[in-house]
């Protein structure tokens, strides 16, 4: 990303954010409300158009490409209310994302299905209705679904939120054992989570970039500190 910026209308939320993700990264987005963090999340995912500024992936300006356009090149992402498809079972989710542009399931997609579903830990609830799942299980189902489409950057929403502290650890569990060539980029309030996933952190404020530092700088920083407690860095 270079130089981003996204208006809504005289509202600036992101103001010339400039950040790079190496592949297989794991970064942390944070802030306290209204940072800016989803309006990033959304430029980058494509949903969203920015005012100002570059998005790279891989080497390539995808900056004028739409979301899905995006999702093929290996963008993707889940969202603060899970999306899934409520009346197809948990399995038949997994395989409509894992399909090819045309419709087709790839050469052994049904076995690989069955394998992501249990790397999200739904084995046993494949033939379930999505809708019949409780929250955190479709939180792991959209985990599942998006990682269907062999993303090479994964922008994950808040997955935390909603959830109770057990469903909170085992979500931190399915965080660390994603594929190590998966780049992510992880917008969320829950610290704990955080600090345990991120090599690094970024911290935005009132659309800005205020610091950009391992675990340890994060933590130990005065600037971040300020930005959580509401005061402009
Ligand atoms: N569609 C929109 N129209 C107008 N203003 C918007 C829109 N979406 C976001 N905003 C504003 O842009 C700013 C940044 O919002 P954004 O949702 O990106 O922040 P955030 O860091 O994700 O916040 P939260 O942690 O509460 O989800 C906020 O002031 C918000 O009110």
């Amino acid at each position: 990303m270079h130089g981003l910026g996204r208006r809504y209308g005289d509202l600036t939320a992101l103001d010339d954010v400039s950040l790079r993700l190496e592949p297989g990264e794991r970064r942390a987005l944070i802030g306290p409300n209204g940072a800016g963090k989803s309006t990033l999340l959304n430029l980058v995912a494509g949903g969203l158009r920015p005012t100002a500024g570059k998005i790279h992936f891989g080497g390539r300006d995808v900056t004028s490409l739409g979301a899905a356009r995006r999702a093929r090149l290996g963008v993707g992402r889940t969202h603060q209310h899970p999306a899934v498809w409520s009346s197809l079972s948990a399995l038949d989710n997994v395989l409509v994302a894992g399909r090819r542009p045309w419709g087709r399931l790839r050469p052994g997609g049904r076995d690989r299905a069955r394998e992501l579903l249990a790397s999200v830990g739904l084995d046993a609830v494949a033939g379930t209705h999505a809708g019949a799942l409780s929250h955190g299980q479709r939180r792991q189902l959209e985990l599942a679904v998006a990682l269907a489409g062999e993303p090479r950057l994964l922008l994950l929403d808040e997955p935390a939120a909603g959830l109770a502290p057990p469903e909170v650890e085992l979500l931190a569990g399915l965080l660390a054992a994603l594929p190590g060539t998966v780049a992510i980029l992880l917008v969320e309030h829950h610290l704990d989570l955080v600090y345990g996933f991120a090599d690094r952190v970024t911290v935005l404020h009132s659309g800005r970039h205020v610091h950009t530092g391992t675990v340890p700088e994060i933590r130990a920083s005065p600037e971040v500190a300020a930005a959580y407690a509401g005061v402009a860095p």
